[in-house]
């Protein structure tokens, strides 16, 4: 089964590591410390896991922050984060080191764990197969601002023909001229979700992705940006680097 990793796996320690946020430039602390002009209304982040590392910078820039993923089991865990429960993940030092990023003290790290929980309205599910991937009612008709996606469309989808198509979906939740902020690995084709549960990845290189954005989207403001996994990864062989482009959709 394509990408069904869940909290559970990612407790088990072996899906998350600072990695995921220790990297210079690192695009989704990009909004608050280049000069790109990211922000606005509505930000999406599409299949979110049970994890918040992709919208701890996003949610300084948006007034409002819709969380989705396809399992309960997910949105479960992110609702127990949001509300203050006991036995949530502990995103602590994550929320400290992105603040350390962002050209903050870490000690403010409350203040931000606070802004992220005041703007997150809602942990919706999605289907990023589907030609409408969200209930119609789960967002303005003009669309969101703004979609981030870590490491979902490869792990869900079987080929390079569904990952395309499902980029076309995703773009429905986008308004015109929004941006897409798209993080990924490439070459990967299977990573480790827990100990022994391999799930497997559609491997692409970045020619394939770049095909697949040019059929739905327009005017990549950043091109590609690629770095190594720091330290080494132990759940997945993804060579060399994660992948990320920001692109600004077309009507
Ligand atoms: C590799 S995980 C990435 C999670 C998170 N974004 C991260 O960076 O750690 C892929 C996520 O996609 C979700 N997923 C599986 N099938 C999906 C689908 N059809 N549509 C949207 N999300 C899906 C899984 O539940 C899982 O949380």
């Amino acid at each position: 089964m394509f990408g069904h990793c869940t909290c559970e796996h990612i407790k088990s320690g072996s899906t998350l590591n600072q990695s995921r946020v220790d990297t210079p430039g690192h695009p989704l602390a990009a909004p608050r410390t280049t000069d790109n002009k990211i922000g606005g209304d509505l930000l999406i982040d599409v299949g979110s896991g049970p994890t918040l590392y992709q919208v701890l910078s996003g949610c300084e820039v948006f007034s409002k922050v819709l969380l989705t993923d396809f399992l309960e089991v997910n949105r479960q865990e992110l609702k127990k984060w949001l509300k203050g429960e006991g036995g949530s993940l502990d995103w602590t030092p994550y929320i400290q080191y992105v603040c350390k990023l962002e050209g903050r003290s870490p000690s403010e790290w409350k203040e931000k764990a606070a802004r992220l929980r005041e703007v997150v309205s809602d942990v919706l599910p999605i289907d990023v197969h589907r030609a409408q991937p969200m209930a119609s009612d789960a967002l303005p008709s003009e669309g969101a601002d703004c979609l981030v996606s870590c490491f979902c469309l490869e792990s869900v989808s079987p080929d390079l023909d569904t990952f395309t198509k499902a980029l076309g979906h995703i773009g429905t939740l986008l308004r015109s001229e929004g941006h897409l902020l798209l993080i990924g690995a490439l070459q990967e084709s299977y990573y480790f979700g827990g100990p022994g549960v391999k799930i497997p990845v559609v491997p692409l290189n970045e020619a394939q992705v770049c095909a697949a954005l040019q059929d739905y989207y327009c005017t990549i403001t950043i091109p590609q940006c690629h770095w190594p996994l720091q330290p080494p990864s132990t759940f997945t062989h993804s060579p060399y680097s994660y992948w990320a482009m920001w692109v600004k959709c077309l009507a």
